[in-house]
């Protein structure tokens, strides 16, 4: 569905006009389409549908609570990665029971609230990690439900900082461990082996690599059932890329098939970890350009966005499509992309070429996935406000910090 849209040169997300935005809440301003997020994650339902499966949302990707709302509203389930992340999906109306628990540096805090909240699953991604859940788990007389994030040692064939499931990641437990460890998670006395998972990287764009993931986490499985074993879900992880420039991200359909083939005859549930595919496309940034500095080499249009509210240009030279708002007749100039922040890595985008002047209005596109959610104060900035679109109705679901807001919880020394 094409939520993005010209309406007489003016750029629209459903029915809303974005320069209105724009003048109602200020720059920068993420905005996020209900109907998109809706149409992702329906295409995820539909593309599985012959698997009995559930759609963890990986809460990373955008952990706004308005958005972790409209998932639960669906009946998503969540992949948390903190304490943190736990206390937005139950405020947010999440379900605990459906929520799984990844990560390599889980604190004893964090454990203790997600068994108290009865969370579906611990993604284990070390024997150490073993050791302190069921040490927490006995400390609160309660069992903890267990899988081990097994790390298959496939390349995903994506940014090298994006890339998860290769040997020489900090994550999870090497596969050719994993039988011994089940061994050793089934003799522990608080512990209940459930599942198993993996996650292999980040904007892959190539199935391949999710498919030989599968394959070896499949054998692994067998195996153990043979040893007795027996495991109620097998989880995939996320990983599935998006289009922001010129990828093609995987067929969803066709990843379902592949899946849906090595789980005819199974009795283990499927669980998804995706973050990025069902947000990315979902949101854009919108900023205003303050100023227009031409040079000799190039030219700058400096905005009021920054690497602080979408940092994914300076951390991985990520590409982000940059329009404008109101299209106007002049030709096009070229132009780099910055912020304001004091950094030479403060580019959003370079030598797009745009028409533009002084005070218009750009939006950075998909930038719905890792936008907000990464964002920072760097610079003394306060964070963007986020508006959530539904049709013609507007929802103002996250305030622009202010200044006060800003130092909060600081003091000065005697
Ligand atoms: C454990 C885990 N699950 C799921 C995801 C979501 O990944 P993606 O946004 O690529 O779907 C991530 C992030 O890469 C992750 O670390
Ligand atoms: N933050 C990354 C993705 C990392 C995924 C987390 N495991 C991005 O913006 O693309």
């Amino acid at each position: 569905m094409n939520t993005l849209h010209r309406i007489d040169g003016r750029l629209h997300l459903e029915g809303v006009a974005l320069d209105t935005l724009a003048e109602r809440y200020g720059t920068p301003l993420y905005v996020y389409s209900r109907q998109a997020l809706e149409s992702a994650y329906q295409a995820y339902s539909d593309a599985f549908a012959a698997t009995p499966h559930l759609i963890c949302y990986a809460v990373k990707a955008n952990s706004s609570l308005a958005i972790l709302n409209v998932f639960a509203r669906l009946g998503a389930g969540f992949d948390i990665v903190s304490g943190g992340e736990l206390a937005r999906v139950l405020a947010a109306g999440g379900d605990p029971g459906k929520v799984v628990f990844s990560g390599v540096g889980k604190t004893a805090d964090e454990m203790h609230a997600a068994l108290e909240a009865g969370i579906l699953c611990f993604n284990v991604e070390s024997v150490s990690e073993l050791h302190r859940l069921n040490r927490v788990a006995s400390e609160l007389g309660k069992v903890a439900p267990v899988s081990f994030r097994v790390n298959p040692d496939v390349d995903p064939k994506t940014h090298p900082y994006i890339s998860t499931g290769l040997k020489e990641n900090k994550f999870g437990v090497p596969i050719a461990d994993a039988p011994a460890l089940y061994r050793l998670a089934a003799s522990l006395p608080h512990l209940q082996v459930t599942g198993i998972d993996c996650h292999i990287g980040s904007q892959l764009t190539d199935l391949s690599p999710l498919a030989d993931a599968a394959d070896r986490v499949l054998a692994l499985v067998d195996a153990l059932a043979a040893e007795g074993i027996a495991l109620h879900h097998i989880d995939l992880g996320g990983g599935v890329g998006i289009r922001y420039h010129d990828e093609t991200p995987p067929d969803l359909a066709a990843y379902g098939r592949t899946l849906a083939a090595r789980f005819a005859g199974r009795r283990e549930k499927l669980l998804l970890e995706p973050g990025r595919s069902l947000v990315g496309n979902a949101g854009l940034l919108l900023t205003r350009v303050e100023y227009l500095k031409p040079g000799e080499d190039k030219n700058f249009a400096i905005v009021d966005a920054a690497m602080n509210d979408l940092m994914r240009p300076a951390l991985y030279e990520a590409y982000h499509e940059i329009v404008a708002i109101d299209e106007r007749p002049t030709p096009a100039k070229r132009y780099d992309i910055v912020g304001p922040i004091c950094e030479t890595g403060d580019f959003l985008g370079f030598a797009r070429y745009l028409a533009i002047e002084e005070g218009d209005l750009l939006a950075l596109l998909s930038a719905g996935a890792y936008g907000m959610s990464m964002a920072s104060n760097y610079n003394s900035r306060p964070r963007a406000a986020e508006v959530l679109i539904n049709r013609n109705e507007i929802y103002l679901i996250r305030e622009r910090e202010t200044k006060d807001s800003l130092m909060a919880g600081e003091r000065l020394a005697d």
